[in-house]
């Protein structure tokens, strides 16, 4: 059956390739069992991948490519659209500034943001409408970022209606109504996260055996869709401790669980810690850029109704 397909499996990792149609427009039994194999790799890995899903190939195709302008301009640009507070959590993150990793003390984390910087740039788009917080957007103008802001908006609905397609699944694998979640994500209250791995000398990775492109972290949302150009260098951490190579698989979406899933499931679902390294060896003396987009999924940041005072 496709849902047996094996995106990764090595090392005591299995990461289950599924064909996510089979959802969308399958029989009933064919809906369940899509929905169980969902659910069953989000408790056994915490990822999965994701095949024949509803974002068509022309849209990702724009979406990276408008990314690739977005970060081609000059920084003093994308500088003026600087992230500012975590509550907004919008904006542009310049190389060195983020250091994502599963360290609390503000210290640990600063001493190893010196020690191994995260080798990528990023802009978090959340949801456009958002009365309290605006998205820092680059000027309209006429040049090649004409329509970005359209484009994103497009995309990050498109997302927006793939998560709740997602967690109907996870419902239903749980034994749940498909709707269970429902009032819990439709706000979209969500972070699109363009992001762009610069150039690299090979070098960097050999003379810090720290050295990573991004750190290793959890996400702290539901879900994260993961699109990846193919690139490769995401790695996904094993039961039994190992970093193993999450390959970039053609017409795929990756999908991790986060820490709120976790917690919603009483940790019966994982969410399992990853990072992106040094791209697979290969005789070069710089690797080349690499862009992923991530869209982290987070519940509504206001109750849908008025909750009961008792
Ligand atoms: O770029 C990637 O492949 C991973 C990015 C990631 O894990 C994140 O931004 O949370
Ligand atoms: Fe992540």
């Amino acid at each position: 059956m496709a849902t047996d397909d094996a995106a990764v499996s090595k090392g005591g990792l299995f990461i289950p390739l599924i064909d996510f149609a089979k959802f969308l427009h399958g029989t009933p039994p064919e809906r369940a069992a899509t929905a169980d194999a969902i659910l069953r790799g989000f408790q056994t890995a915490g990822f999965i991948y994701l095949k024949n899903h509803p974002i068509p190939p022309s849209v990702l195709r724009r979406a990276f490519a408008r990314s690739a302008d977005f970060f081609d301009q000059p920084l003093a640009a994308k500088l003026a659209l600087g992230w500012t507070t975590p509550a907004a959590n919008r904006g542009y993150s310049s190389p060195g500034r983020e250091k994502v990793s599963q360290l609390r003390d503000v210290d640990e984390v600063q001493r190893e943001r010196c020690a191994a910087p995260d080798l990528k740039e990023s802009l978090e788009i959340g949801r456009d409408s958002d009365p309290l917080f605006a998205n820092l957007w680059p000027a309209e103008g006429e040049g090649k970022l004409r329509g970005f802001r359209a484009d994103m908006v497009d995309f990050f609905d498109r997302c927006k209606s793939m998560h709740e397609d997602l967690m109907r699944a996870i419902a239903l694998g749980m034994g749940l109504g498909e709707g269970f979640f429902g009032k819990f994500v439709d706000a979209g209250d969500n972070t699109l996260r363009l992001l762009h791995y610069p150039a690299v000398k090979a070098d960097v990775f050999q003379a810090n055996p720290g050295q990573v492109r991004a750190g290793e972290h959890s996400d702290y949302g539901s879900v994260t869709l993961l699109f990846q150009d193919s690139r490769g260098g995401l790695q996904v951490r094993s039961p039994t401790g190992q970093f193993i190579d999450a390959a970039p698989i053609e017409g795929t979406v990756v999908i991790n669980a986060g820490d709120l899933l976790a917690r919603w499931s009483n940790d019966t679902i994982k969410s399992t810690v990853h990072r992106v390294v040094e791209p697979p060896r290969r005789d070069c003396v710089e690797y080349p850029p690499r862009y992923s987009i991530a869209c982290v999924y987070a519940p509504r940041a206001q109750p849908a109704s008025p909750v009961p005072a008792d």
